[in-house]
């Protein structure tokens, strides 16, 4: 478990964290979300110590982070995978933060053969890809068999293979009972691996809930309905009370109603559907939605909301009433 009490970092006049207050819990993969500039990363530094706060508090399992004897055995993280030590080997890079968390020499055997790395384990790591580079960096997160671990980017320079293996082992280490707090800017990739979402904007905390409560609420959902009747069953649709919106290709969007409710209002009126579906935005549309204000660099000329369609925003926390 990861506390953040009242979390708050200042530079100079610029506030990058402004009193953030969240819990990450074991068990699930929480995903860290907010535009360029949001403080994810100065957040993620602060949680390890690598960054004093201005104010307020993170406790790792109920402790300060330099209170821990041997942090890697408690919390592992990939931050930054250029990290490591060019002109040492993979292997004499994970020897030496063994050594100095005194975890034994075998287990970076181990953690090597988790990342797929055993073939290049002698090889000097500034010679590595930014695939093989990730993969180390994970390796050492791993090394101290932690209890909670916390990726930046992780999937950064992977290929799809890679993408894919790092989303399941996340899984993985969630199902065991870990905790596991990860950052991403892919919205497709964190909506597969990540159960629950803190999403920041300007160092605020703008929501706190589950992936699928937070797609809900900040996204229209509809049913898409098809038919070659279709002037038949807009009509018979208004006449039942739903808002119908034409979408063009023969398509009618109708807000606030069930596929079963629709299908058999259909049924009932003898009319043929080629399509009846159940139509919700993307994590990426309901994370612009969200974050349209507190995005700090817009690019100009240019639909921050790529034609998302959604009503208003909706501001200030989200929770699920945890
Ligand atoms: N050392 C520093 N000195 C001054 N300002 C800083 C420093 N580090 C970060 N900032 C500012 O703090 C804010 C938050 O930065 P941070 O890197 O934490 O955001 P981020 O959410 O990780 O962004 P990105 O998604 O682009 O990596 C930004 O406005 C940044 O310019």
């Amino acid at each position: 478990m990861i506390e953040l009490e009242g979390l708050t970092k200042r530079y100079g006049t610029k506030i990058a964290v402004d009193h953030l207050s969240f819990q990450v819990r074991p068990g699930v993969v929480t995903g860290f979300l907010g535009p360029n500039g949001a403080g994810k990363s100065t957040t993620m530094r602060m949680m390890l110590d690598l960054d004093n706060p201005t104010s307020g508090t993170v406790r790792i399992d109920g402790k300060h982070y330099r209170d821990l004897a041997e942090p890697l055995k408690y919390i592992g993280a990939l931050l930054d995978a250029k990290a490591m030590h060019g002109g040492r080997s993979a292997y004499n890079n994970l020897l030496c933060l063994a050594q100095s968390n005194r975890i034994p020499a075998s287990r970076v055997g181990e953690v090597l053969d988790l990342v797929g790395l055993t073939a290049v384990a002698k090889k000097k790591s500034k010679g590595f890809s930014l695939g093989m580079g990730q993969r180390l960096g994970i390796a050492s997160a791993l090394l101290g068999d932690p209890e909670i671990l916390m990726f930046d980017e992780p999937v950064n320079g992977l290929d799809p293979e890679g993408i894919h293996w790092i989303r399941n082992l996340m899984k993985a280490l969630a199902a065991e009972g870990r905790t596991i707090f990860v950052s991403s800017h892919l919205m497709s990739e964190m909506a597969l691996t990540a159960d629950h979402l803190i999403v920041i904007g300007q160092g605020k905390l703008l929501a706190d809930t589950s992936m699928a409560d937070f797609i809900q609420q900040n996204s229209r959902s509809f049913v898409r309905m098809r038919s070659p009747q279709q002037e038949r069953l807009r009509d018979v649709l208004h006449a039942n009370g739903f808002v119908v919106v034409e979408a063009g290709h023969g398509a009618l969007e109708v807000d606030g109603a069930t596929t079963e409710k629709l299908g058999e209002l259909a049924a009932e009126n003898g009319l043929v559907l080629h399509e009846l579906s159940q139509q919700r935005a993307s994590l990426e549309e309901a994370f612009m939605q969200m974050t349209a204000a507190a995005v700090e660099y817009h690019a100009h000329g240019t639909d921050v909301h790529g034609g998302a369609a959604a009503p208003g925003p909706q501001w200030g926390p989200t929770s699920e009433g945890a």
